[in-house]
């Protein structure tokens, strides 16, 4: 089926409203994954996405949509036996799958960042904060003192953590919670462009996935965000732009009221059904 866009953008099909500036600019991205002629991969795309400066934009959809495919091409890189296949990716003006392997290390970190699903595994459990900052701004360019202290205290006091506090301990002593602060903090040390956050919440328990998505809720007045996420709940709090993916494309786009009072596309009137049903069988469990 092709894509149902809800509302005329004056950028066309997948843009922001208005005349915003564009910061993520997919067209027609085509990629393999795996060897589909043998029956074992699958073809995502064709793709068309544009992010203007500022926006929110959330991705939903059913599981093996290729939802986080889209996240990881926004960083110039795919999964196993993944490949472009047609088709360009654009972050801040920069062609990530025709750039060098320099010019995408440099870019990943700084302009373009990913905050990934599982943030245990990726911090040093046995490495204190204040260093891990230093690591990841150094990697970058910055290398004074005094500017990486300022610089990690920005991040995490925009994260909500005391950083004081903060800059002394190890992964390993947080709580879940802060540790996704933390990754959060560390995703804006360089003062990315884009941030992508891929399943922000799905591994933490509900409390602290409600403070996680507040806390994307005071990054989003400031930041470029897409925010990936199979819980329609997380979008409906966040998303200027609600992006629904099935089957490797993009079935619909369009504004949260648009997406929950009138979805189009039998995709996305599932996603809004289920949703609905949770917070019925919710309630009754409350009574
Ligand atoms: N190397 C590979 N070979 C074959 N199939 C693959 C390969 N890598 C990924 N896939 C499949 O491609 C599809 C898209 O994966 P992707 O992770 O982008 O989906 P997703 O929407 O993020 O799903 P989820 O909600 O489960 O995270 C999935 O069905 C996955 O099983
Ligand atoms: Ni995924």
């Amino acid at each position: 089926m092709t894509e149902t866009t809800n509302t005329t953008k004056p950028t066309g099909a997948g843009g922001p409203a208005g005349a915003t500036q564009l910061v993520v600019d997919v067209s027609q991205l085509t990629v393999e994954l795996g060897d589909p002629d043998r029956g074992h991969g699958v073809r995502i795309g064709p793709v068309d996405l544009r992010i203007g400066r500022g926006e929110c934009v959330c991705v939903v959809g059913t599981s093996g949509a290729g939802k986080s495919t889209i996240g990881q091409a926004l960083l110039g890189m795919l999964g196993p036996g993944g490949r472009v296949t047609g088709g360009s990716v654009r972050v801040a003006g920069t062609s990530l799958f025709e750039a060098d392997d320099k010019t995408l290390r440099s870019l990943r970190g700084s302009t373009v960042t990913m905050i990934f699903q599982d943030p245990t595994s990726a911090l040093n459990p046995v490495r204190r904060l204040d260093k891990i900052f230093a690591d990841v701004l150094k990697a970058h360019g910055t290398t004074g003192k005094d500017e990486i202290v300022a610089r990690t205290r920005e991040a995490l006091t925009a994260a909500e953590l005391d950083p004081d506090a903060a800059m002394r301990r190890y992964a390993h002593e947080l709580s879940g919670g802060m540790r996704q602060r933390v990754m959060v903090a560390l995703a804006l040390v360089n003062r990315p462009a884009v941030i992508v956050a891929d399943e922000p919440t799905t591994a933490l328990d509900p409390t602290t996935q409600k403070e996680v998505i507040e806390l994307f809720g005071v990054l989003k007045r400031t930041n470029t965000l897409v925010v990936i996420t199979h819980d329609l709940r997380v979008a409906r709090r966040l998303a200027d732009r609600i992006v629904v993916m099935s089957l490797g494309r993009i079935v619909e786009t369009g504004t949260v009221e648009e997406i929950m009072t009138a979805p189009r596309h039998p995709v996305t009137q599932g996603l809004v059904a289920n949703q609905k049903l949770t917070k019925v069988v919710k309630r009754r469990d409350r009574s």
